[in-house]
């Protein structure tokens, strides 16, 4: 199994960059549908135009990307020779990854609000959570790039 993880390091790690560009996107973007949502859906239309838009982005696009980032993430930190604990950098990583996936769970609570509508949160609120990702994406590459 190490042997066949070592021969497929490049190809694991590139799929495992395609899923985090297409997770990333996803997260970056469903929080900025929100604060339209929640400063422009008043009109029943455009509410439903919303709740469609953003459980597609979620279903067909977000989770299959957050467990495609998983799985090749995993299989790269089972890769030999890899990731070497006694440094720092796989703690940060792991913390802001696990952070992130909190993150994504966090948004798929506020979809369900907006379904039933109950959402209470403002596109003010929405703003500013969407900082979050920004800031544990940054930890998470330079962990990965500068390896401290
Ligand atoms: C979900 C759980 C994740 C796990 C278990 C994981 C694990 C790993 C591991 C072990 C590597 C290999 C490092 C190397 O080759 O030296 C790696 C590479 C990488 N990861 Fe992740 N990762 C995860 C999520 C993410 C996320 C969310 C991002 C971005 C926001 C990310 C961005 C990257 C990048 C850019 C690389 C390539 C770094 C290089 O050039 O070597 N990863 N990941």
């Amino acid at each position: 199994m190490s042997d066949f993880l070592a021969l497929a390091y490049p190809w694991t790690k590139s799929l495992h960059i395609i899923a985090v560009i297409s997770w990333m996107a996803g997260i970056f973007y469903l929080p900025r549908l929100f604060v339209y949502h929640a400063e422009q859906g008043q009109n029943a239309q455009v509410d439903q135009l919303f709740r469609t838009m953003e459980y597609r982005l979620l279903r067909a696009i977000m989770n299959p990307a957050m467990i495609a980032t998983w799985i090749f993430g995993l299989a790269l930190v089972f890769t030999p020779g890899i990731v070497d604990w006694s440094f720092v950098w796989p703690w940060t990583k792991a913390a802001a990854v696990l952070s992130m996936t909190c993150f994504h769970h966090w948004l798929g609570k506020r979809r369900k609000d907006f379904e039933r509508g109950e959402n209470v949160l403002t596109g003010r609120r929405y703003r500013m959570m969407n900082e979050v990702p920004t800031l544990l994406m940054m930890i998470i590459v330079f962990s990965v790039v500068v390896k401290f």
